[in-house]
């Protein structure tokens, strides 16, 4: 079973731009748990854009299912992570100015920073995973940083998923292969979706984990708009 791992990130950009505590990032996360998530991931940005730091330090005892810190692996952010002590936490290589995650590590050319990084976080106890373009020639390096699992970055699978969904995901299925030789586990995320995850899911062997933040948080509000119009409208009602 691949287990669901919901990203909040999105929770926190709708906060934040009234300033003040609705939606709540940690009441999110409780009911997210309540209703199946198996998982909850962040991705506390240095500009603190949508997660803060003191929005990780309150979800760290809210959070009773996989707690996932996703981040670029700055000082700050290391030590932050080693305070809290996650289940895992996933190192990405995006620029502070980035819209959005869009690469993966260089794992031959980052190959002693990622091992000093990951030895760092696997001496306090915390699994690593390395957000990794599916490209199989970087998986052997991958393997060398000492990380316990990659996570496939979806973005041109989600891209390409309606021109040609075969043609879009042969190069995952490759790069999981490749993992798989060097008993890597293999998280996936970015831009998965209620239409492109199963056929991903049931094509990428040995999927241990998707995070999925963007569209989970846009679909919920497509499937929730209507019960909460008709909340609205019966307190409107006339009696
Ligand atoms: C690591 C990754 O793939 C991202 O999807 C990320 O967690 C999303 O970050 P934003 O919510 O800041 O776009
Ligand atoms: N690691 C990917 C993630 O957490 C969520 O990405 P997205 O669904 O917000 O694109």
């Amino acid at each position: 079973m691949t287990k669901l791992s919901v990203n909040i990130n999105k929770i926190a950009t709708l906060r934040n731009a009234r300033g003040g505590e609705l939606p709540s990032v940690t009441e999110a996360a409780v009911k997210l748990q309540e209703f199946g998530a198996q998982g909850i991931t962040i991705h506390p940005r240095p500009d603190q854009r949508h997660i803060t730091r003191k929005d990780v330090y309150d979800l760290k005892p809210l959070v009773h299912t996989e707690f996932n810190i996703e981040g670029n692996p700055h000082r700050p952010f290391i030590d932050m992570v080693l305070e809290i002590k996650p289940e895992q936490v996933t190192l990405v290589p995006d620029g502070d100015d980035a819209i959005t995650s869009n690469a993966g590590w260089d794992c031959q050319k980052h190959l002693g920073f990622l091992k000093n990084v990951i030895a760092e976080f696997k001496k306090a106890g915390i699994r690593t995973s390395v957000f990794l373009d599916p490209n199989p020639e970087m998986v052997k390096f991958a393997a060398e940083t000492g990380t316990d699992r990659i996570e496939l970055y979806t973005e041109a699978y989600a891209k390409n998923y309606k021109a040609n969904k075969e043609d879009a995901i042969k190069s995952y299925i490759e790069t999981a292969v490749e993992a798989e030789k060097f008993g890597l586990g293999i998280n996936a995320g970015h831009d998965l979706s209620l239409e492109n995850l199963k056929f991903f899911a049931q094509n990428v062997p040995n999927l241990l984990e998707v995070s999925i933040g963007h569209a989970l948080i846009s679909e919920a509000l497509y499937m929730g708009l209507e019960n909460t119009v008709q909340a609205y409208l019966k307190r409107l009602a006339r009696w």
